[in-house]
């Protein structure tokens, strides 16, 4: 049967009530866009497979819920994430300036190779901008992070936002990816030869037990 996936990574989204993060998500993996606001409650998650560089890369994507009331609950998924999206409105500055908390909070729980990229969300709202590209631009800089600014609505952005922190990710663990793949391959060579071997034996005992 054919791998349906060679490597499986975690990552997770964080940021303010409202930014968007749960519509990025569905228009990422189901390609659509729903303009109501249900609040995320706790955690959900959705998956997606990537192929990279000739790897099927499969994504497990945990969206956490911005309210502060959850937060006991969402910083338990910070240490077995592999990739983080920070997520911020360009139409709402406080969701902008609390990345500083979002990213503090990151430092004290996560792993230290923990992969990270910064996106300004909602770009097709330009008239209600509050935060500049240039803004989101020299923060993502100082935090040494790739920057893109989305649309869940126009879809601007999306998915090259989620396959670049895949990327990343892939090649924070690029040795282990390797060495995994090459262990799966040998293994999967040795059991199809295995496989012919003993049809081949088993032919020869049948052609050795042959009366006729
Ligand atoms: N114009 C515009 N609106 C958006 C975009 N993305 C999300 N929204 C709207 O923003 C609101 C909040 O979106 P959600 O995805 O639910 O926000 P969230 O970050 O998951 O919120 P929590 O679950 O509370 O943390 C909804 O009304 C969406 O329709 C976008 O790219 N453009």
């Amino acid at each position: 049967m054919a791998k349906q996936y060679d490597v499986l990574f975690r990552l997770l989204m964080l940021g303010d009530s409202g930014v968007g993060k749960t519509c990025m998500l569905r228009r990422f993996t189901e390609s659509e866009f729903d303009p109501s606001h249900i609040s995320t409650i706790g955690v959900d998650f959705k998956m997606k497979t990537l192929e990279i560089d000739g790897i099927k890369v499969r994504v497990q994507i945990w969206d956490t819920a911005g309210q502060e009331r959850y937060q006991t609950i969402t910083k338990q998924y910070y240490r077995r994430a592999q990739g983080i999206i920070f997520v911020y409105d360009i139409t709402c500055k406080s969701s902008f300036l609390h990345l500083a908390k979002w990213a503090s909070d990151v430092d004290e729980c996560a792993p230290d190779v923990v992969q990270r990229i910064l996106v300004g969300n909602k770009c097709d709202e330009e008239l209600m901008r509050q935060v500049t590209t240039d803004q989101g631009s020299k923060l993502a800089e100082t935090y040494g992070m790739d920057f893109f600014e989305t649309s869940a609505s126009t879809n601007r952005n999306i998915s090259e936002s989620f396959t670049r922190l895949a990327e990343l990710v892939l090649q924070a663990h690029k040795r282990h990816v390797d060495v995994l793949l090459g262990s799966l391959d040998d293994y999967l060579e040795t059991a199809a030869l295995e496989e012919e071997k003993g049809g081949q034996d088993a032919e020869d005992n049948a052609q050795r037990s042959c009366v006729c």
